[in-house]
């Protein structure tokens, strides 16, 4: 992460929930619904913040507080210091082109053409024909779409759709961005080419960005600081890389294990006990991190130790653009040699666990 985006911590946050929370009336055989509870959440001007959490959890609901198609049942929603819930509907109509929205079906005009799609926000605005003019086409070839003005989404991929979609939210040169599961609809290469876009225009643009999603990939590859939420609550949240390397819920633990994958084949499962025997062999996750990852300490740990290490899994993966993986091996070790892997381990920086005997 860049100074400027640390220093952007300490700033004033772009927008800030303050103990908000939402419950939707009772209606018919339906009873009332709280779906956040005293959410307090920041994201820093400039930043990328993801909202990672699983279906049901309150992920819209948060975003629609946010641009004000909800209103918090108490607590205050501030977007660039203004208390949204406060707003008029008309002042809200205003506050909303500070607001640019996607996702993640598009939201296009099919009868419309990519030009006049994206031309929409500021017919509605009031431009002139020539003003639109001189600003649809920028946006349109800042997403990489110069060529695509004429014609209909029915002719564009689901990828270029996103990127008109973009585009259309850029159009009133919002400061804030909110992203709606934006890449959920996209395959892994086209969600990449709409991440780096975001990032893209983040960085460009000094674009706050709040996300949704419920996948770690997306929150993997573009966002600087993540919040956990689950059953209306945030569980967790910081900057991307310390919540998941040093994940504290049970929630965020289960979304980390979709990085770190270290669930042991079945054949090992079946095997696998707590206690130590002559013939079994110790099975140990090593996680490492950051800087450390980059030293050979596999081969250190072996010939310090003169021990010989079998491997059983390894994943390496990035976040924010660190490397974080783990390893689990296998070694006929007895209790002694156990603790001193686990010190020399340590003096590398890698964690270490005993995952039991097979
Ligand atoms: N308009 C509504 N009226 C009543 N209950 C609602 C309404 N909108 C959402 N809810 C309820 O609020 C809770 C949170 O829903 P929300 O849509 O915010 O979750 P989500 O994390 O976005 O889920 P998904 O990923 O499935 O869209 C759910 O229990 C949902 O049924």
């Amino acid at each position: 992460m860049s100074d400027h985006k640390n220093s952007a911590v300490t700033e004033a946050a772009a927008i800030r929930l303050e103990n908000v929370e939402k419950t939707y009336a009772a209606r018919g055989d339906n009873g009332a619904v709280t779906a956040l509870h005293s959410v307090d959440l920041a994201v820093p001007e400039g930043n990328i913040l993801g909202v990672i959490g699983k279906s049901g959890a309150g992920k819209s609901t948060l975003i629609r507080l946010v641009n004000g198609l909800e209103r918090p049942t108490t607590g205050r929603v501030i977007v660039h210091g203004t208390d949204i819930a406060a707003l008029s509907e008309r002042d809200l109509r205003d506050q909303r082109r500070s607001i640019g929205m996607i996702f993640q079906h598009f939201n296009l005009l099919s009868r419309r053409t990519a030009f006049n799609n994206v031309a929409l926000p500021l017919e509605i605005a009031g431009l002139s024909k020539a003003e639109i003019r001189k600003r649809v086409l920028p946006l349109l070839d800042l997403v990489g779409l110069a060529d695509k003005a004429d014609r209909y989404p029915a002719e564009l991929s689901g990828g270029q759709k996103q990127r008109v979609g973009i585009a259309r939210a850029l159009a009133t040169n919002p400061r804030v961005l909110l992203s709606d599961e934006a890449t959920s609809a996209l395959d892994p290469e086209t969600t990449a080419q709409i991440l780096a876009l975001l990032k893209k225009v983040n960085a460009e643009l000094n674009l706050t960005v709040l996300l949704i999603t419920h996948e770690m990939s997306v929150i993997k590859a573009v966002a600087d600081r993540v919040a956990v939420i689950d059953g209306g609550r945030i569980v967790e949240d910081g900057e991307t890389y310390d919540v998941f390397t040093h994940p504290r819920h049970a929630t965020t633990r289960r979304f980390v294990s979709e990085l770190t994958g270290t669930a042991l084949p079945d054949h090992l499962l079946a095997r696998i006990g707590p206690i130590p025997a002559p013939d079994k062999r110790a099975l140990i996750q090593l996680t490492f991190k950051g800087e450390g990852a980059n030293q050979p300490w596999l081969s250190i740990l072996t010939r310090k130790l003169d021990m010989d290490l079998g491997i059983i899994q390894a994943k390496v993966d990035h976040i924010a653009g660190k490397p974080f993986g783990t390893l689990v091996v296998s070694a006929a070790a007895g209790r002694d040699q156990l603790v001193a892997l686990q010190r020399e381990a340590a003096t590398l920086g890698l964690e270490t666990e005993v995952l039991g005997y097979a």
